[in-house]
């Protein structure tokens, strides 16, 4: 039996940091700040952290396969050039909703980016509901809009096997499920595969590990869970240092190290004094699974 640590990494908290993305080339640990409008990359080896500042909220990061990266920025898919701190904007979404911006984003294993929008909150889940909408980028450049109606879009992954899409939307306080066609990718039959309990607050982020069950972040309910998509049932709990944490993926040797990224926006003075890692990422070991490499965007 391994013993499990939970340590803060990367020193400067953030406002809400999400999107949390392991490059094993550069040893970095990927992340944004949304509010705060910063892509960040901290390096494990140094412990240095370098940092985009946008114009507009950055909601998810993914590497691309031709060198850089791309991300979500307000409600546009952008090209991310590190060295020279350009991002440029590749393609706009929602362009009839002045209110939205994207939220979670993350690349299939056909290389199109995923990410879904929501409407600007005036707090924490606080915001005008079914605004938002799941799209994705494909390598091709166009954009395919999958449904809308959606609260906060959020988490999202793929089964090891590439058959299963697995999604949150936030308000629903379920894990959802589709079938997934890696050729087209085209997603059918949805259905709800897990639905959180009344301590686990929030579903969030989210990641798979390699033996197939997921790990979800519950915003407000300060853990990560894992759980088996194939039974519904909660495999495991893992309680961190403040309540706000909102995704995770899995980075480090052989992908062993579980990030959890979390938040302080919204945090009374009181709960912040209680919990001074607000904000902070932070970096399980000992878990005794691993997770798998990110896709890198192929367009
Ligand atoms: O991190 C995100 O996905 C949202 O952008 C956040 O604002 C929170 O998750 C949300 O407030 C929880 O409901
Ligand atoms: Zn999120």
């Amino acid at each position: 039996m391994s013993t499990i640590k939970i340590e803060a990494v990367a020193p400067e908290a953030s406002r809400c940091g999400e999107s949390p993305l392991w490059e094993e080339k550069s040893n970095s640990l990927l992340f944004v700040d949304i509010p705060g409008k910063k892509i960040c990359r901290w390096n494990s080896l140094t412990n240095q952290v370098q940092e985009i500042v946008i114009d507009s909220p950055a909601t998810s990061v993914a590497i691309r396969q031709c060198g850089g990266y791309v991300a979500t920025v307000g409600t546009r898919f952008c090209v991310v050039n590190w060295e020279n701190q350009l991002v440029s904007d590749l393609v706009s979404v929602d362009q009839d909703k002045k209110n939205n911006r994207f939220n979670d984003g993350k690349v299939d294993p056909a290389g199109r980016y995923f990410a879904g929008t929501m409407a600007e909150e005036t707090a924490p889940a606080v915001l005008e509901r079914h605004q938002g909408s799941l799209y994705a980028l494909f390598p091709n450049g166009t954009v395919k809009k999958y449904f809308d109606n959606v609260d906060i879009s959020n988490g999202l992954d793929w089964s090891l096997d590439h058959k299963i899409f697995y999604y949150i939307d936030s308000l629903s306080y379920s894990v959802d499920a589709f079938d997934y066609d890696l050729q087209t990718g085209l997603i059918v039959n949805r259905r709800s595969i897990y639905k959180m309990e009344k301590e686990e607050q929030i579903p969030d982020g989210m990641c798979i590990d390699t033996e197939g069950k997921l790990w979800v972040a519950c915003y407000n309910g300060g853990r990560v869970i894992r759980i088996d998509p194939e039974t519904g049932k909660r495999l495991q709990t893992v309680k961190l240092p403040t309540d706000k944490t909102t995704s995770c993926c899995f980075g480090g040797k052989d992908y062993s190290e579980l990030y959890v990224t979390s938040a302080r926006d919204g945090m009374d003075p009181d709960k912040l004094s209680r919990q001074p890692e607000a904000g902070k990422t932070f970096k399980i070991t000992g878990l005794g699974v691993k997770g798998i490499a990110p896709f890198a965007f192929a367009g």
